[in-house]
Protein backbone atom coordinates (compact mmCIF):
# COMPACT_ATOMS: atom_id res chain seq x y z
CA UNK A 1 0.00 0.00 0.00
CA UNK A 2 0.83 4.00 -0.75
CA UNK A 3 0.93 6.11 1.10
CA UNK A 4 -0.45 8.97 -1.16
CA UNK A 5 1.28 11.84 0.54
CA UNK A 6 4.74 10.20 -0.30
CA UNK A 7 4.07 9.92 -3.53
CA UNK A 8 5.37 12.50 -6.64
CA UNK A 9 2.03 13.26 -7.67
CA UNK A 10 1.06 14.88 -4.11
CA UNK A 11 3.85 16.61 -4.32
CA UNK A 12 3.01 17.78 -8.22
CA UNK A 13 -0.60 18.35 -6.66
CA UNK A 14 0.64 20.36 -3.94
CA UNK A 15 2.62 22.64 -5.93
CA UNK A 16 0.05 22.69 -8.70
CA UNK A 17 -2.66 23.89 -6.14
CA UNK A 18 -0.44 26.49 -4.44
CA UNK A 19 0.66 28.24 -8.46
CA UNK A 20 -2.64 27.62 -10.03
CA UNK A 21 -5.35 25.56 -8.10
CA UNK A 22 -6.28 27.64 -4.96
CA UNK A 23 -6.18 31.34 -7.83
CA UNK A 24 -8.05 29.39 -10.70
CA UNK A 25 -11.19 31.61 -11.50
CA UNK A 26 -14.29 29.22 -13.38
CA UNK A 27 -15.16 32.82 -14.78
CA UNK A 28 -11.60 33.61 -16.48
CA UNK A 29 -11.25 29.63 -17.46
CA UNK A 30 -14.40 29.25 -19.67
CA UNK A 31 -14.02 32.94 -21.17
CA UNK A 32 -10.13 31.86 -22.00
CA UNK A 33 -11.33 28.08 -23.28
CA UNK A 34 -14.37 28.48 -25.24
CA UNK A 35 -13.68 23.90 -25.43
CA UNK A 36 -14.18 23.76 -21.30
CA UNK A 37 -17.50 22.39 -21.51
CA UNK A 38 -16.69 19.51 -23.85
CA UNK A 39 -13.55 19.09 -22.16
CA UNK A 40 -14.08 18.49 -18.66
CA UNK A 41 -18.09 16.51 -19.57
CA UNK A 42 -18.36 13.04 -19.67
CA UNK A 43 -20.92 10.81 -20.78
CA UNK A 44 -21.06 7.15 -19.06
CA UNK A 45 -23.81 4.55 -18.82
CA UNK A 46 -26.83 6.62 -18.17
CA UNK A 47 -25.40 9.46 -16.71
CA UNK A 48 -24.07 12.53 -18.52
CA UNK A 49 -22.01 14.67 -16.41
CA UNK A 50 -20.49 18.06 -16.26
CA UNK A 51 -17.22 18.74 -14.59
CA UNK A 52 -16.40 21.92 -16.25
CA UNK A 53 -18.02 24.28 -13.24
CA UNK A 54 -15.21 22.61 -10.89
CA UNK A 55 -12.27 24.54 -10.00
CA UNK A 56 -9.61 22.33 -11.97
CA UNK A 57 -7.49 22.64 -15.08
CA UNK A 58 -6.19 19.76 -17.63
CA UNK A 59 -2.97 20.35 -15.33
CA UNK A 60 -5.17 19.34 -11.93
CA UNK A 61 -6.67 16.05 -14.26
CA UNK A 62 -2.99 14.91 -14.91
CA UNK A 63 -1.54 14.82 -12.00
CA UNK A 64 -4.69 13.44 -10.16
CA UNK A 65 -4.48 10.56 -12.73
CA UNK A 66 -0.75 10.08 -11.64
CA UNK A 67 -2.31 9.62 -8.32
CA UNK A 68 -4.40 7.64 -8.61
CA UNK A 69 -1.73 5.33 -10.89
CA UNK A 70 1.25 5.69 -7.67
CA UNK A 71 -2.00 4.63 -5.42
CA UNK A 72 -2.54 1.12 -7.46
CA UNK A 73 -6.21 2.12 -8.25
CA UNK A 74 -6.43 -0.04 -11.09
CA UNK A 75 -4.88 -3.04 -8.77
CA UNK A 76 -7.19 -2.59 -6.22
CA UNK A 77 -10.50 -2.14 -8.34
CA UNK A 78 -9.59 -5.28 -10.41
CA UNK A 79 -8.84 -6.86 -6.97
CA UNK A 80 -12.21 -5.86 -6.30
CA UNK A 81 -13.96 -7.30 -9.32
CA UNK A 82 -11.41 -10.71 -8.86
CA UNK A 83 -13.01 -10.97 -5.59
CA UNK A 84 -9.90 -10.76 -3.32
CA UNK A 85 -10.38 -10.49 0.12
CA UNK A 86 -10.14 -6.80 -0.35
CA UNK A 87 -11.91 -6.02 3.09
CA UNK A 88 -8.88 -6.92 4.94
CA UNK A 89 -9.86 -6.19 8.61
CA UNK A 90 -12.86 -8.66 8.30
CA UNK A 91 -11.24 -10.96 5.42
CA UNK A 92 -13.93 -10.81 3.17
CA UNK A 93 -14.17 -10.13 -0.53
CA UNK A 94 -16.29 -6.96 -1.77
CA UNK A 95 -18.74 -8.32 -4.76
CA UNK A 96 -21.76 -6.14 -4.32
CA UNK A 97 -20.70 -6.05 -8.40
CA UNK A 98 -21.46 -9.79 -8.60
CA UNK A 99 -25.05 -9.25 -7.80
CA UNK A 100 -25.76 -7.10 -10.82
CA UNK A 101 -23.83 -9.37 -13.28
CA UNK A 102 -26.31 -11.31 -15.74
CA UNK A 103 -26.60 -14.74 -15.28
CA UNK A 104 -23.50 -16.79 -16.19
CA UNK A 105 -21.19 -13.93 -15.91
CA UNK A 106 -18.92 -13.15 -12.70
CA UNK A 107 -18.71 -14.82 -9.68
CA UNK A 108 -20.70 -17.13 -7.89
CA UNK A 109 -23.32 -16.79 -10.45
CA UNK A 110 -25.65 -19.89 -9.48
CA UNK A 111 -25.80 -18.72 -6.20
CA UNK A 112 -26.77 -15.12 -6.93
CA UNK A 113 -29.18 -16.09 -9.92
CA UNK A 114 -30.68 -18.46 -7.29
CA UNK A 115 -32.08 -15.62 -4.34
CA UNK A 116 -32.96 -13.24 -7.31
CA UNK A 117 -34.99 -15.74 -8.77
CA UNK A 118 -37.32 -17.03 -6.14
CA UNK A 119 -37.06 -13.33 -4.34
CA UNK A 120 -38.37 -12.03 -8.04
CA UNK A 121 -40.68 -14.89 -8.10
CA UNK A 122 -42.15 -13.59 -4.67
CA UNK A 123 -42.49 -10.10 -5.79
CA UNK A 124 -44.59 -11.24 -8.57
CA UNK A 125 -46.92 -13.19 -6.53
CA UNK A 126 -47.18 -10.55 -4.37
CA UNK A 127 -47.98 -7.96 -6.86
CA UNK A 128 -50.82 -10.62 -7.95
CA UNK A 129 -53.18 -9.15 -5.16
CA UNK A 130 -56.16 -10.16 -6.71
CA UNK A 131 -54.85 -13.77 -5.32
CA UNK A 132 -52.29 -12.53 -2.68
CA UNK A 133 -54.45 -10.56 -1.18
CA UNK A 134 -51.71 -7.83 -0.25
CA UNK A 135 -52.48 -4.86 -0.12
CA UNK A 136 -49.46 -3.41 2.25
CA UNK A 137 -46.00 -4.33 2.84
CA UNK A 138 -43.65 -3.42 5.77
CA UNK A 139 -39.81 -3.15 5.25
CA UNK A 140 -38.19 -3.39 8.90
CA UNK A 141 -34.98 -3.01 8.45
CA UNK A 142 -31.95 -0.41 9.43
CA UNK A 143 -29.02 1.22 8.09
CA UNK A 144 -27.82 -0.63 4.81
CA UNK A 145 -31.50 -2.94 5.07
CA UNK A 146 -33.52 -0.05 4.97
CA UNK A 147 -31.84 3.48 3.32
CA UNK A 148 -31.48 1.98 -0.34
CA UNK A 149 -34.94 0.13 -0.88
CA UNK A 150 -36.22 3.45 1.04
CA UNK A 151 -34.47 5.48 -1.62
CA UNK A 152 -35.53 3.89 -4.52
CA UNK A 153 -39.29 2.90 -4.07
CA UNK A 154 -40.35 6.59 -4.22
CA UNK A 155 -37.51 7.28 -7.05
CA UNK A 156 -39.45 4.52 -9.49
CA UNK A 157 -42.26 5.83 -8.39
CA UNK A 158 -43.69 5.62 -12.09
CA UNK A 159 -43.08 1.88 -12.60
CA UNK A 160 -44.60 1.07 -9.21
CA UNK A 161 -47.87 -1.16 -8.68
CA UNK A 162 -50.89 1.30 -7.52
CA UNK A 163 -52.66 -1.36 -5.63
CA UNK A 164 -49.39 -2.03 -2.96
CA UNK A 165 -48.41 0.42 -0.41
CA UNK A 166 -45.19 0.01 0.82
CA UNK A 167 -43.50 1.39 4.55
CA UNK A 168 -40.41 1.20 5.68
CA UNK A 169 -39.56 1.12 9.61
CA UNK A 170 -36.23 1.51 11.38
CA UNK A 171 -35.71 3.51 13.89
CA UNK A 172 -36.26 1.56 17.59
CA UNK A 173 -38.72 4.20 18.46
CA UNK A 174 -42.45 3.40 18.74
CA UNK A 175 -43.31 6.47 16.85
CA UNK A 176 -41.64 4.92 14.10
CA UNK A 177 -44.13 1.97 13.69
CA UNK A 178 -46.81 3.11 15.55
CA UNK A 179 -48.15 5.25 12.63
CA UNK A 180 -47.34 2.48 10.04
CA UNK A 181 -49.98 -0.31 12.06
CA UNK A 182 -52.03 2.05 12.51
CA UNK A 183 -55.17 1.14 10.25
CA UNK A 184 -53.36 -1.77 8.66
CA UNK A 185 -55.14 -5.46 8.10
CA UNK A 186 -52.66 -8.30 9.35
CA UNK A 187 -54.92 -10.71 6.74
CA UNK A 188 -53.81 -7.61 4.09
CA UNK A 189 -49.63 -7.09 5.36
CA UNK A 190 -46.69 -8.92 4.44
CA UNK A 191 -43.24 -8.42 6.63
CA UNK A 192 -39.86 -8.42 5.61
CA UNK A 193 -37.38 -8.25 8.00
CA UNK A 194 -34.61 -7.45 6.44
CA UNK A 195 -30.99 -7.33 8.40
CA UNK A 196 -27.98 -8.70 7.08
CA UNK A 197 -26.70 -9.86 11.00
CA UNK A 198 -30.33 -10.29 11.95
CA UNK A 199 -29.06 -9.14 15.53
CA UNK A 200 -29.44 -5.75 14.96
CA UNK A 201 -31.36 -4.47 17.69
CA UNK A 202 -33.25 -1.89 16.45
CA UNK A 203 -34.64 -4.18 13.91
CA UNK A 204 -35.33 -6.77 15.93
CA UNK A 205 -37.14 -4.60 18.39
CA UNK A 206 -39.47 -3.35 15.75
CA UNK A 207 -39.88 -7.24 14.13
CA UNK A 208 -41.04 -7.95 17.95
CA UNK A 209 -43.61 -5.06 17.78
CA UNK A 210 -44.51 -6.10 14.23
CA UNK A 211 -45.23 -9.97 15.48
CA UNK A 212 -47.30 -9.04 18.68
CA UNK A 213 -49.35 -6.86 16.68
CA UNK A 214 -49.67 -9.26 14.11
CA UNK A 215 -51.18 -11.85 16.93
CA UNK A 216 -53.12 -9.66 18.84
CA UNK A 217 -55.14 -8.36 15.63
CA UNK A 218 -54.82 -11.51 13.57
CA UNK A 219 -57.64 -13.26 15.72
CA UNK A 220 -60.32 -10.70 14.22
CA UNK A 221 -59.30 -11.84 10.74
CA UNK A 222 -58.77 -15.68 11.88
CA UNK A 223 -55.28 -15.40 11.94
CA UNK A 224 -52.50 -17.05 14.01
CA UNK A 225 -49.35 -18.12 14.77
CA UNK A 226 -49.57 -20.59 12.08
CA UNK A 227 -49.76 -17.84 9.70
CA UNK A 228 -46.63 -16.09 10.55
CA UNK A 229 -44.82 -17.97 8.09
CA UNK A 230 -46.83 -16.50 5.58
CA UNK A 231 -46.72 -12.83 6.59
CA UNK A 232 -43.23 -12.77 7.66
CA UNK A 233 -40.21 -13.13 5.32
CA UNK A 234 -36.81 -12.20 6.17
CA UNK A 235 -33.41 -10.93 3.69
CA UNK A 236 -30.87 -12.19 5.70
CA UNK A 237 -27.25 -13.87 5.79
CA UNK A 238 -28.30 -15.47 9.23
CA UNK A 239 -30.99 -17.75 8.52
CA UNK A 240 -31.22 -19.69 11.15
CA UNK A 241 -31.73 -16.63 13.44
CA UNK A 242 -34.90 -15.73 10.75
CA UNK A 243 -36.13 -19.16 11.44
CA UNK A 244 -35.60 -18.94 15.27
CA UNK A 245 -37.83 -16.10 14.62
CA UNK A 246 -40.52 -18.10 13.36
CA UNK A 247 -39.69 -16.82 9.59
CA UNK A 248 -39.69 -19.94 7.59
CA UNK A 249 -39.18 -18.26 4.04
CA UNK A 250 -36.12 -16.53 4.28
CA UNK A 251 -34.11 -14.69 0.90
CA UNK A 252 -30.13 -15.20 1.50
CA UNK A 253 -26.99 -13.16 0.77
CA UNK A 254 -23.41 -13.75 1.43
CA UNK A 255 -21.02 -11.62 3.75
CA UNK A 256 -19.41 -10.20 0.58
CA UNK A 257 -21.98 -8.05 0.50
CA UNK A 258 -21.67 -4.42 2.81
CA UNK A 259 -25.12 -3.70 4.32
CA UNK A 260 -24.81 -0.42 2.29
CA UNK A 261 -23.76 -2.43 -1.00
CA UNK A 262 -27.07 -4.41 -0.23
CA UNK A 263 -29.73 -3.08 -2.57
CA UNK A 264 -29.34 -5.50 -5.03
CA UNK A 265 -29.52 -8.61 -3.03
CA UNK A 266 -31.97 -10.06 -1.16
CA UNK A 267 -32.53 -6.23 0.61
CA UNK A 268 -33.97 -5.32 -2.21
CA UNK A 269 -37.23 -7.69 -1.47
CA UNK A 270 -39.20 -4.31 -1.76
CA UNK A 271 -37.96 -2.74 -4.49
CA UNK A 272 -38.86 -5.43 -6.48
CA UNK A 273 -42.41 -6.31 -5.02
CA UNK A 274 -43.35 -2.26 -6.01
CA UNK A 275 -41.82 -2.52 -9.74
CA UNK A 276 -41.77 -5.87 -10.63
CA UNK A 277 -39.27 -8.81 -11.82
CA UNK A 278 -38.55 -6.61 -15.12
CA UNK A 279 -37.60 -3.73 -13.56
CA UNK A 280 -35.26 -4.72 -10.86
CA UNK A 281 -33.25 -6.98 -13.70
CA UNK A 282 -33.53 -3.85 -15.39
CA UNK A 283 -32.42 -1.39 -12.21
CA UNK A 284 -29.82 -4.20 -12.10
CA UNK A 285 -28.30 -4.26 -15.44
CA UNK A 286 -27.96 -0.49 -15.34
CA UNK A 287 -25.74 -0.81 -12.60
CA UNK A 288 -24.14 -3.66 -14.36
CA UNK A 289 -23.39 -1.08 -17.04
CA UNK A 290 -21.76 1.18 -14.93
CA UNK A 291 -19.45 -1.75 -13.24
CA UNK A 292 -18.07 -2.41 -16.99
CA UNK A 293 -17.54 1.23 -17.17
CA UNK A 294 -15.80 1.33 -14.14
CA UNK A 295 -14.01 -1.52 -14.68
CA UNK A 296 -12.76 -0.90 -18.23
CA UNK A 297 -12.96 2.69 -19.20
CA UNK A 298 -9.93 4.58 -19.89
CA UNK A 299 -9.35 6.67 -16.63
CA UNK A 300 -9.25 9.77 -18.12
CA UNK A 301 -13.08 8.95 -19.40
CA UNK A 302 -14.00 7.20 -16.26
CA UNK A 303 -16.47 8.90 -14.78
CA UNK A 304 -16.75 7.19 -11.45
CA UNK A 305 -12.70 7.84 -11.41
CA UNK A 306 -13.02 11.37 -12.18
CA UNK A 307 -15.76 11.91 -9.10
CA UNK A 308 -13.33 10.21 -6.30
CA UNK A 309 -10.41 11.67 -7.51
CA UNK A 310 -12.35 15.68 -7.20
CA UNK A 311 -13.10 14.18 -4.33
CA UNK A 312 -9.43 13.80 -2.93
CA UNK A 313 -8.67 17.27 -4.66
CA UNK A 314 -11.06 18.98 -2.88
CA UNK A 315 -10.83 17.36 0.45
CA UNK A 316 -7.12 17.09 0.44
CA UNK A 317 -6.07 20.25 -1.53
CA UNK A 318 -8.91 22.85 -1.04
CA UNK A 319 -9.56 21.99 2.32
CA UNK A 320 -13.55 21.74 1.78
CA UNK A 321 -15.18 19.37 4.47
CA UNK A 322 -18.20 18.76 2.82
CA UNK A 323 -20.31 18.45 -0.79
CA UNK A 324 -23.81 19.57 -0.89
CA UNK A 325 -26.21 17.39 -2.95
CA UNK A 326 -29.10 19.05 -4.51
CA UNK A 327 -31.14 16.28 -6.33
CA UNK A 328 -33.79 18.24 -9.10
CA UNK A 329 -36.30 15.28 -8.53
CA UNK A 330 -38.38 14.83 -5.73
CA UNK A 331 -38.61 10.69 -5.90
CA UNK A 332 -34.85 10.93 -4.96
CA UNK A 333 -35.45 12.71 -1.84
CA UNK A 334 -33.95 9.93 0.07
CA UNK A 335 -30.65 10.34 -1.97
CA UNK A 336 -28.75 12.46 -0.04
CA UNK A 337 -29.69 10.34 3.51
CA UNK A 338 -28.30 7.26 1.20
CA UNK A 339 -25.44 8.53 0.31
CA UNK A 340 -24.43 9.59 3.74
CA UNK A 341 -24.60 6.29 4.16
CA UNK A 342 -22.51 5.09 1.25
CA UNK A 343 -19.98 7.62 1.76
CA UNK A 344 -19.11 8.40 5.24
CA UNK A 345 -19.64 5.35 6.49
CA UNK A 346 -17.36 3.62 3.84
CA UNK A 347 -14.68 6.51 3.72
CA UNK A 348 -15.52 8.35 7.45
CA UNK A 349 -11.83 6.60 8.73
CA UNK A 350 -8.88 7.61 10.36
CA UNK A 351 -6.46 4.96 9.77
CA UNK A 352 -5.25 3.40 6.29
CA UNK A 353 -5.32 -0.36 5.64
CA UNK A 354 -1.67 -0.92 8.24
CA UNK A 355 -4.11 0.90 10.73
CA UNK A 356 -1.69 3.88 10.67
CA UNK A 357 -3.30 7.26 10.96
CA UNK A 358 -4.13 9.27 7.65
CA UNK A 359 -2.39 12.23 7.01
CA UNK A 360 -5.00 13.69 5.61
CA UNK A 361 -8.56 14.26 5.65
CA UNK A 362 -10.96 11.59 4.41
CA UNK A 363 -14.95 11.40 3.79
CA UNK A 364 -16.26 14.71 3.53
CA UNK A 365 -19.71 15.48 4.87
CA UNK A 366 -22.66 15.00 2.50
CA UNK A 367 -25.73 16.59 3.31
CA UNK A 368 -28.69 17.98 0.95
CA UNK A 369 -32.05 17.87 0.22
CA UNK A 370 -33.91 17.71 -3.38
CA UNK A 371 -34.00 20.99 -5.72
CA UNK A 372 -35.60 23.30 -5.21
CA UNK A 373 -36.36 22.94 -1.92
CA UNK A 374 -33.10 23.61 -0.46
CA UNK A 375 -33.01 27.02 -2.67
CA UNK A 376 -35.64 28.24 0.11
CA UNK A 377 -33.16 26.55 3.02
CA UNK A 378 -29.30 26.73 3.18
CA UNK A 379 -28.80 28.04 -0.43
CA UNK A 380 -28.33 31.49 0.56
CA UNK A 381 -25.43 29.68 2.47
CA UNK A 382 -23.78 28.42 -0.41
CA UNK A 383 -23.66 31.21 -2.30
CA UNK A 384 -22.54 33.76 0.35
CA UNK A 385 -21.65 31.99 3.37
CA UNK A 386 -17.78 31.65 4.78
CA UNK A 387 -17.38 28.09 3.62
CA UNK A 388 -17.04 26.74 -0.27
CA UNK A 389 -18.72 23.81 -0.58
CA UNK A 390 -19.11 22.16 -3.79
CA UNK A 391 -22.31 21.14 -4.97
CA UNK A 392 -23.82 18.60 -6.90
CA UNK A 393 -27.12 19.16 -9.04
CA UNK A 394 -28.92 16.08 -10.67
CA UNK A 395 -31.33 16.66 -13.69
CA UNK A 396 -33.65 14.59 -15.33
CA UNK A 397 -34.87 15.67 -18.63
CA UNK A 398 -37.91 14.07 -19.09
CA UNK A 399 -40.33 14.07 -16.24
CA UNK A 400 -42.90 11.05 -15.53
CA UNK A 401 -45.45 12.50 -14.26
CA UNK A 402 -47.55 13.45 -17.15
CA UNK A 403 -48.74 10.38 -17.38
CA UNK A 404 -51.72 9.83 -20.05
CA UNK A 405 -54.49 9.22 -17.70
CA UNK A 406 -54.24 12.52 -16.21
CA UNK A 407 -56.51 15.60 -17.33
CA UNK A 408 -55.28 17.56 -20.55
CA UNK A 409 -55.19 20.81 -18.20
CA UNK A 410 -53.21 19.00 -15.85
CA UNK A 411 -50.30 17.65 -17.83
CA UNK A 412 -49.69 20.87 -19.29
CA UNK A 413 -50.05 22.42 -16.32
CA UNK A 414 -47.24 19.85 -14.90
CA UNK A 415 -44.66 20.42 -18.58
CA UNK A 416 -44.84 23.76 -16.76
CA UNK A 417 -43.49 22.77 -13.46
CA UNK A 418 -40.44 20.02 -15.62
CA UNK A 419 -39.68 23.40 -16.99
CA UNK A 420 -39.21 25.25 -14.12
CA UNK A 421 -37.71 23.24 -11.84
CA UNK A 422 -34.75 22.66 -14.76
CA UNK A 423 -34.24 26.27 -14.89
CA UNK A 424 -33.73 26.56 -11.32
CA UNK A 425 -31.39 23.36 -11.37
CA UNK A 426 -29.32 25.39 -14.38
CA UNK A 427 -29.95 28.74 -12.84
CA UNK A 428 -28.57 27.52 -9.08
CA UNK A 429 -25.20 26.12 -10.79
CA UNK A 430 -24.46 29.13 -13.33
CA UNK A 431 -25.14 31.65 -10.19
CA UNK A 432 -22.98 29.70 -7.65
CA UNK A 433 -20.05 30.10 -10.36
CA UNK A 434 -20.93 33.48 -11.79
CA UNK A 435 -21.42 35.39 -8.27
CA UNK A 436 -22.40 38.65 -8.70
CA UNK A 437 -20.05 42.06 -7.89
CA UNK A 438 -20.80 45.00 -5.43
CA UNK A 439 -20.58 47.30 -9.00
CA UNK A 440 -23.23 45.25 -10.35
CA UNK A 441 -25.03 45.25 -7.25
CA UNK A 442 -25.19 49.14 -6.76
CA UNK A 443 -26.77 49.29 -10.13
CA UNK A 444 -29.64 47.51 -8.74
CA UNK A 445 -32.98 48.95 -6.94
CA UNK A 446 -34.05 46.38 -4.74
CA UNK A 447 -37.37 46.92 -3.76
CA UNK A 448 -36.85 45.68 -0.31
CA UNK A 449 -33.91 47.49 1.04
CA UNK A 450 -34.24 49.90 4.17
CA UNK A 451 -35.13 53.13 2.83
CA UNK A 452 -32.07 55.13 3.46
CA UNK A 453 -29.63 52.98 3.82
CA UNK A 454 -25.89 53.89 2.37
CA UNK A 455 -26.58 51.78 -1.12
CA UNK A 456 -22.77 50.83 -0.91
CA UNK A 457 -23.16 49.10 2.34
CA UNK A 458 -26.69 47.36 0.61
CA UNK A 459 -24.93 46.50 -2.64
CA UNK A 460 -21.77 44.65 -0.24
CA UNK A 461 -24.99 42.45 1.05
CA UNK A 462 -26.56 42.16 -2.15
CA UNK A 463 -23.11 41.00 -4.16
CA UNK A 464 -21.94 36.91 -4.15
CA UNK A 465 -18.25 35.72 -4.42
CA UNK A 466 -19.03 33.19 -7.36
CA UNK A 467 -16.69 30.69 -8.36
CA UNK A 468 -18.00 28.34 -6.18
CA UNK A 469 -17.90 24.67 -7.58
CA UNK A 470 -20.53 22.32 -8.87
CA UNK A 471 -21.06 19.27 -11.01
CA UNK A 472 -24.12 18.75 -12.84
CA UNK A 473 -25.51 15.30 -13.94
CA UNK A 474 -27.86 14.89 -16.35
CA UNK A 475 -30.26 11.69 -16.65
CA UNK A 476 -32.15 11.41 -19.83
CA UNK A 477 -35.01 10.04 -17.42
CA UNK A 478 -35.46 8.11 -13.94
CA UNK A 479 -35.59 4.64 -14.97
CA UNK A 480 -34.78 1.83 -13.54
CA UNK A 481 -31.52 1.13 -15.29
CA UNK A 482 -30.41 4.89 -15.39
CA UNK A 483 -30.86 4.98 -10.96
CA UNK A 484 -29.13 1.73 -11.19
CA UNK A 485 -26.35 3.34 -13.15
CA UNK A 486 -26.33 6.32 -11.04
CA UNK A 487 -26.18 4.86 -7.42
CA UNK A 488 -23.26 2.49 -9.11
CA UNK A 489 -21.16 5.72 -10.05
CA UNK A 490 -21.75 6.51 -6.69
CA UNK A 491 -20.81 3.02 -4.97
CA UNK A 492 -17.16 3.36 -7.63
CA UNK A 493 -16.61 6.89 -6.64
CA UNK A 494 -16.37 5.81 -3.36
CA UNK A 495 -13.83 3.22 -3.83
CA UNK A 496 -11.95 5.61 -6.17
CA UNK A 497 -11.29 8.02 -3.12
CA UNK A 498 -10.90 5.10 -0.40
CA UNK A 499 -8.26 3.17 -2.67
CA UNK A 500 -6.23 6.87 -2.99
CA UNK A 501 -6.30 7.56 0.54
CA UNK A 502 -5.96 3.85 1.19
CA UNK A 503 -8.44 2.95 3.58
CA UNK A 504 -10.92 0.30 4.16
CA UNK A 505 -14.04 1.63 2.73
CA UNK A 506 -15.56 -1.69 3.82
CA UNK A 507 -15.74 -1.95 7.29
CA UNK A 508 -17.47 0.06 9.95
CA UNK A 509 -15.91 -0.65 13.57
CA UNK A 510 -16.84 3.42 14.20
CA UNK A 511 -20.57 2.30 14.70
CA UNK A 512 -19.19 -0.27 17.56
CA UNK A 513 -18.95 1.86 20.31
CA UNK A 514 -22.38 3.34 20.67
CA UNK A 515 -23.71 0.08 20.32
CA UNK A 516 -22.03 -1.42 23.00
CA UNK A 517 -22.89 1.16 25.38
CA UNK A 518 -26.21 1.54 24.81
CA UNK A 519 -26.13 -2.39 25.62
CA UNK A 520 -24.81 -1.40 28.93
CA UNK A 521 -26.52 1.72 29.73
CA UNK A 522 -29.71 -0.14 28.86
CA UNK A 523 -30.45 -2.34 32.43
CA UNK A 524 -29.31 1.12 33.88
CA UNK A 525 -32.35 3.09 32.89
CA UNK A 526 -34.51 0.58 34.85
CA UNK A 527 -32.13 0.17 38.32
CA UNK A 528 -30.89 3.81 37.99
CA UNK A 529 -26.82 2.67 38.97
CA UNK A 530 -24.65 5.22 37.58
CA UNK A 531 -21.65 3.64 39.24
CA UNK A 532 -18.72 4.01 37.11
CA UNK A 533 -20.24 6.47 35.23
CA UNK A 534 -19.08 10.17 34.16
CA UNK A 535 -20.43 13.01 35.85
CA UNK A 536 -22.18 14.26 32.23
CA UNK A 537 -24.19 10.66 31.49
CA UNK A 538 -24.62 10.20 35.33
CA UNK A 539 -26.76 13.28 35.28
CA UNK A 540 -28.37 12.49 31.98
CA UNK A 541 -29.27 8.99 33.35
CA UNK A 542 -31.55 10.57 36.62
CA UNK A 543 -32.45 14.08 34.15
CA UNK A 544 -34.68 10.92 31.74
CA UNK A 545 -35.37 8.65 34.53
CA UNK A 546 -37.25 11.12 36.76
O1 LIG B 1 -28.45 -5.37 8.18
P1 LIG B 1 -28.08 -5.31 9.61
O2 LIG B 1 -27.15 -6.43 9.99
O3 LIG B 1 -29.30 -5.28 10.48
O4 LIG B 1 -27.26 -3.99 9.84
C1 LIG B 1 -27.81 -2.73 9.60
C2 LIG B 1 -26.78 -1.66 9.53
O5 LIG B 1 -26.03 -1.60 10.72
C3 LIG B 1 -24.66 -1.34 10.41
O6 LIG B 1 -23.94 -2.52 10.57
C4 LIG B 1 -24.04 -0.33 11.33
O7 LIG B 1 -24.85 0.74 11.59
C5 LIG B 1 -24.68 -0.93 8.96
O8 LIG B 1 -23.47 -1.08 8.33
C6 LIG B 1 -25.75 -1.81 8.45
O9 LIG B 1 -26.19 -1.41 7.18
Amino acid sequence: MVRPETTRAWTALRGHFEAHGRGLDLREAFARDPGRFAAFSLQAPEVFADLSKNLIDVATRRFLLDLAAECGLEARRDAMFAGQPINTTEGRAVLHTALRAPRGQGPFSDDVHGVLDRMLALAERVRDTATSGITDVVNIGIGGSDLGPAMVVPALDAYAHRGLRLHFVSNVDGHDIVPVLRGLDPARTLFIVASKTFTTQETLANAQTARAWFLDAGPASGLGVADIARHFVAATTNVKAAADFGITETFGFWDWVGGRYSLWSAIGLPIAIAIGAEHFRALLAGAHAMDRHFATAPLTQNLPVQLGLLDVWYRNFHGFTSRSLAPYHQGLKRLPAYLQQLEMESNGKGVDLAGQPLAAGSSPVVWGEPGTNGQHAYFQMLHQGTDVIPVEFILVKMPAHDRADLPAAVRDSLTGQHAKLLANGLAQSQALMLGKTAADAARERPPTAAPGADPAMIARHRSFPGNRPSTTFVLDALTPPSLGALIAMFEHRVFTSAAVWGLNAFDQWGVELGKALAGELLPRLDSGDATGLDASTAGLLARVRA
